[in-house]
């Protein structure tokens, strides 16, 4: 369970974000706004890299405002547009998340090859492509086994395989590994394939619950 309870987020003294109550039980939660609606600001709050206003508590025991180390281990984020120093290999990387976050090395290399991420891996991030850089992060977002996983603009960048392997990958991941999801997007749900919990929208700084599409 992930319970926001009054944030409030402003930049110079404008208000981007304002939720009264949002409580998130498992699952998979779907993120839509137009550019500047504040989806980044939001999960970049989630994540623990932004001050805001309130508090956010995970299992009702665990907040971000006065337990900010415990409550970033269960969170785990990729951003919409990834940005690593140049020189460091995604395979240093990956072994510094990994000995963060606890992953394990099957783990890791099972998520290598489903969001096919060829040998490119040990060369230095500053060589990659937009969606070498785009895999990269989201290898790194599903190291360890968090509470959570963020997934900011998870598909823009990737190419038409690797998109449908994510989608499945987000799938399998929620459901056998008890992990939730939030991920965002400026589309509609229907590009996609995964039958998201509930569908939410940013619009005038605040949350609005679009649909439940959840089967069961
Ligand atoms: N560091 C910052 N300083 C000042 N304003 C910011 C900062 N970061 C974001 N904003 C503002 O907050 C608002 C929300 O930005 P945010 O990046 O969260 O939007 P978004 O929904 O993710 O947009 P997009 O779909 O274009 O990525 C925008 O008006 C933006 O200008």
């Amino acid at each position: 369970m992930l319970e926001l309870i009054a944030v409030n987020k402003s930049f110079n003294g404008t208000a981007v974000l304002n939720i009264p109550h949002w409580s998130l039980s498992h699952g998979m939660y779907w993120l839509q706004g137009s550019n500047g609606s504040g989806k980044s600001t939001l999960l970049k709050i989630l994540s623990g890299l932004l001050p805001f206003s309130g508090d956010i508590r995970i299992n009702n025991a665990i907040s971000i405002q006065k337990q900010p180390v415990a409550f970033r281990k269960q969170i785990n984020y990729a951003p919409a547009e990834p940005q690593f120093p140049p020189f460091i290999t995604g395979q240093e990387l990956v072994n510094f998340t990994r000995s963060v976050k606890e992953g394990d090395a099957l783990q890791i290399s099972l998520i290598r090859d489903i969001l096919q991420i060829g040998d490119f891996i040990h060369n230095p991030t500053g060589s990659y492509s937009s969606g070498m850089l785009k895999k990269l992060s989201l290898l790194l977002a599903f190291i360890g086994k968090p509470q959570w996983i963020l997934l900011d603009e998870p598909f823009t960048t990737l190419d038409h395989a690797s998109q449908k392997a994510l989608e499945q990958l987000i799938v399998n991941t929620c459901q056998q590994k008890n992990i939730s999801f939030i991920l965002t997007s400026h589309h509609d749900i229907e590009a996609n394939n995964i039958a998201f919990t509930e569908v939410y929208r940013i619009i005038d700084h605040e949350l609005t619950i679009v649909n439940n599409t959840h089967a069961d």
